[in-house]
């Protein structure tokens, strides 16, 4: 077998009950597995694959607790992260102050057609920061490839189990019945991609989890630099009894494509936008068509020296957006055409662009908490 030898495993006895490692006791020496835990318990990838892949768990990591499902070089890589403090990332020290876990503005309940959802029980305004969520398992993407069925259940089994309250995790199932597992009934369904140490991984965040899909949403998820904590923020005013939504799919995707994005969470999609007559689907589809192709258009014109022709169409494009109430994607217009004006040595433009920029950057939340210093030739140099 493939699977390498967890000593405890494989001492125990035929029929002895299953019993989780060991933890450290506090006060004992540290076993040479600190920071973690519990002891790492690892599995092969598939026949080829050389890498290993462990289960790595720290309580009072997190929320309260988090597994990761990767190799020891990337955990070893979040060490340095898991005693960052998410509301310092996310947060001016003035709203830090502020916030208040048990005071949420939001509540969970039945959305009809969508299971549970997220809705907001007070008015959240405008670019609010009014979630924060971290990690209860993290998982390398490619795991759910790389390796038999029965394997990956037994580490996510793993992961879940060692966390202080499996329940987080477990109570996202949707599944009524015993005997399912973790990987297909929750992590599949409930997970979002991000990046930890630089690796693709998936991560459940399970408050997170609670909020719907739409293809126009009215919120957005913002990741720390581990990848392990994220932010929700507000597109614009959610009023009391709306129900919160973010999109799972990268924005500005004509139908087709967000079908495609959302196959892998295995629904039908109702939102608004997917709901909306073929007509006005129809509109928004060619809006965003139009969009690719006045992009590829503009960088075409761009390398072959005909700027005028590239600003024209950046201006288009910035129309088409705003009609489609595309604003996220706006700065990459905003700082293309600053670029284009530059170019063409029009100063006065350039600022006017790289002002509008960074106002939706900084209203997103783009740029950090800390009042930092940006002009134009940062925000170029940072976008190039
Ligand atoms: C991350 S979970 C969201 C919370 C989930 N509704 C629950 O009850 O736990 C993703 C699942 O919610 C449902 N869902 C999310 N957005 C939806 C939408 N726009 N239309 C229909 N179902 C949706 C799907 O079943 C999907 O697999």
């Amino acid at each position: 077998s493939s699977i390498l030898l967890n000593i405890p495993d494989f001492l125990r006895q035929k029929n002895e009950p299953i019993e989780l490692p060991s933890k450290r006791k506090p006060g004992h020496q540290a076993a040479n597995w600190t920071p973690w835990t519990y002891q790492p318990f690892c599995i092969e990838g598939a026949s080829g694959l050389s890498k290993k892949y462990c289960v790595f768990t720290k309580h009072h990591a997190g929320r309260d607790s988090m597994s990761l499902i990767t190799t020891p070089e990337v955990a070893a890589k979040t060490i340095e992260y898991l005693a960052d403090d998410p509301l310092s990332i996310f947060l001016s020290p003035k709203q830090k102050d502020k916030w208040s876990w048990a005071n949420r503005p939001y509540g969970v309940t039945d959305i009809p057609g969508k299971g549970k959802g997220v809705v907001a029980t007070r008015l959240i305004r405008k670019y609010d920061t009014f979630m924060i969520d971290e990690a209860a398992i993290a998982a390398d993407i490619v795991l759910p490839n790389s390796m038999t069925h029965s394997k990956k259940v037994q580490l996510f089994e793993r992961a879940t189990s060692q966390l202080i309250n499996p329940g987080i995790v477990t109570n996202l199932s949707r599944k009524a019945t015993v005997g399912g597992n973790v990987v297909d009934e929750v992590m599949l369904m409930n997970s979002f991609d991000t990046d930890v140490a630089e690796v693709p991984h998936m991560a459940l965040f399970p408050y997170v989890a609670r909020i719907n899909h739409a293809c126009r949403p009215n919120a957005f998820v913002m990741f720390s630099p581990s990848g392990l904590s994220v932010a929700i923020k507000a597109y614009h005013d959610i009023q009391p009894g709306e129900e919160i939504t973010i999109s799972y799919v990268i924005l500005g995707k004509t139908s087709a494509d967000r079908h495609d994005g959302l196959k892998r969470w295995g629904f039908t999609c109702t939102c608004d936008m997917c709901s909306a007559s073929r007509s006005e689907i129809a509109t928004s589809d060619a809006r965003r068509k139009r969009v690719e192709n006045a992009q590829k258009e503009m960088t075409d014109a761009w390398r072959t020296g005909k700027a005028q022709k590239a600003i024209k169409l950046g201006h288009e494009i910035i129309d088409l957006l705003e009609k489609e109430g595309l604003t996220p994607m706006l700065t990459e217009q905003y700082v293309i055409l600053a670029r284009l004006y530059l170019a063409l040595d029009e100063r006065k433009e350039a600022e006017e662009y790289s002002e509008l920029a960074l106002e939706v950057l900084r209203n997103h939340g783009f740029l950090g908490t800390a009042d930092e210093e940006w002009d134009l030739e940062r925000l170029i140099r940072s976008f190039s």
